[in-house]
């Protein structure tokens, strides 16, 4: 039996402890170099510990996805293995189920399994099979040299390394079914999986869930770019910018992972941890905040790359009946939600076809992080998303609508009234 003391009382470790002791407990078997960055806990104002953990588990996966995508865009034949399809002919990849497993993993480790519930996109059914081997294995490798890593991020590494079964397990553990109280993260361990086989963005996002609202959540966008203009070019010539400024250790090269707790008032962001520095958390870290630009002719609208996912058609119209007038930017993920809360752009916008549902995870960390950062999100009607109902925002008013300012937003919800009735959705 393993016991850990808080103020002289011995408690065995299987007795349901709160967060906080059991993350006191993790803190307290560090060594020196991992305690310099917990010590710098206070950048989170974050009594429980768990907006540092979430935040330090979304730099380890975004470390992981890096290696995945760079592995994904070597030439065919040295590649194979890595990506497949679901029963939805979507695509999920190595490291969909490799971040899904280590976020579980960190997650269960800090706070205790017995308090850590999650729901997440993926379930561990396509690697359970015989034929499956050579795709758990890979994931299994992936997650290993991800945890290899923890303690430079800051964070409890496992003893040993973790077995097959061990890693199915850890995925198939994300299956919580959410719903309107109790705490539980949110999980999408690769947000826009087809950005990410095609080399463009892609995010992964957390958040947690408290008796129905959000309460925390981290984006991490590991390819998110220097300039903003670098935004709109997809791939080739992403990757060619990419290879004309290479990175410069330690700068703001490409990539960040923003986060934000509810009422704090406040966003942040820090860049990609460079794990061949002395971590500083507090030094990287800066407020990010929403765009000031109110006057649409002015303002930037991104959304979906894929038309199957969002009408351009009838987001082009709302956007010339506001007074936009710039072209789209079109970006794969929940990135979108990252530029609108850096003040990179003004409008998001997603309308679905009919009958498709938004599942929380696609949202939940993104809209936490626009609304600290000043901005606005809710639905078509101009109503909260409501995560309180399961794995998908139920009720949605017909699409998603989220602005860097209250002017900009009433302005679409008006524009989407005035002209549902004559469109085709
Ligand atoms: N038909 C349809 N309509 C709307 N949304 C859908 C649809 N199918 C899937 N999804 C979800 O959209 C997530 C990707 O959204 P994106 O904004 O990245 O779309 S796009 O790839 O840029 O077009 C994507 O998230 P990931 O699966 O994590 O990539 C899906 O959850
Ligand atoms: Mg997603
Ligand atoms: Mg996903
Ligand atoms: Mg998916």
């Amino acid at each position: 039996m393993v016991y850990f003391t808080i103020n002289t009382v011995t408690y065995p470790i299987q007795v349901p402890v709160p967060a906080r002791w059991r993350w006191r407990r993790v803190c307290a078997s560090a060594t020196a170099e991992n305690r310099l960055a917990w010590a710098q806990e206070s950048a989170f104002r974050d009594r429980d510990g768990e907006l540092e953990v979430a935040v330090k588990a979304v730099q380890m996966a975004c470390g992981l996805c890096q290696r995945v995508q760079e592995a994904l865009l070597l030439p065919a034949g040295h590649n194979s293995g890595l990506k497949t399809s679901k029963d939805d002919r979507s695509p999920v990849t190595v490291a969909d189920w490799a971040v899904q497993a280590t976020v579980s993993w960190v997650l269960s480790q800090c706070f205790g399994e017995e308090h850590t519930s999650i729901i997440a996109e993926e379930d561990e059914s396509a690697l359970s099979t015989a034929e499956s081997t050579p795709l758990l294995d890979l994931v299994v490798s992936s997650v290993n040299r991800c945890l290899t890593e923890a303690p430079r991020y800051g964070l409890p590494g496992p003893e040993k390394e973790l077995r097959r079964n061990e890693i199915v397990e850890l995925i198939g553990r994300c299956n919580s079914r959410g719903g309107p109280k109790g705490r539980f993260w949110v999980l999408d361990p690769v947000d826009g999986t087809l950005g990410f086989v095609r080399g463009d963005q892609y995010a992964i996002a957390l958040a947690l869930i408290e008796d129905g609202e959000v309460v925390l959540g981290v984006l991490g966008c590991p390819n998110y770019p220097m300039k903003k203009e670098w935004l709109n070019y997809h791939q080739r010539y992403y990757r060619l910018v990419s290879k004309l400024s290479p990175p410069e250790f330690g700068s703001w090269h490409k990539g960040c992972v923003l986060y934000a707790r509810k009422g704090g008032g406040q966003a942040w962001m820090q860049p990609l941890l460079d794990l061949t520095q002395v971590l500083d958390l507090e030094k990287s870290a800066r407020v990010i905040q929403v765009s000031s630009v109110s006057d649409p002719a002015s303002a930037t609208f991104c959304e979906p790359v894929e038309k199957a996912n969002s009408s351009h058609l009838f987001t082009a119209g709302l956007a010339h009946s506001v007074g936009v007038r710039k072209q789209p930017l079109r970006v794969y993920s929940m990135v979108k939600y990252a530029a609108v809360a850096r003040g990179h752009a003004e409008i998001f916008m997603k309308f679905a076809r009919a009958g498709y549902k938004e599942k929380i995870w696609d949202h939940a960390a993104g809209v936490i992080i626009i609304q600290e950062a000043g901005g606005v999100v809710t639905d078509a009607r101009g109503s909260p998303l409501d995560f309180s109902k399961g794995v998908y925002l139920e009720g949605l008013d017909r699409g998603i609508i989220a602005c860097s300012g209250a002017l900009l937003h009433r302005r679409i919800i008006e524009a989407v009234d005035a002209s549902w009735d004559s469109s085709n959705l």
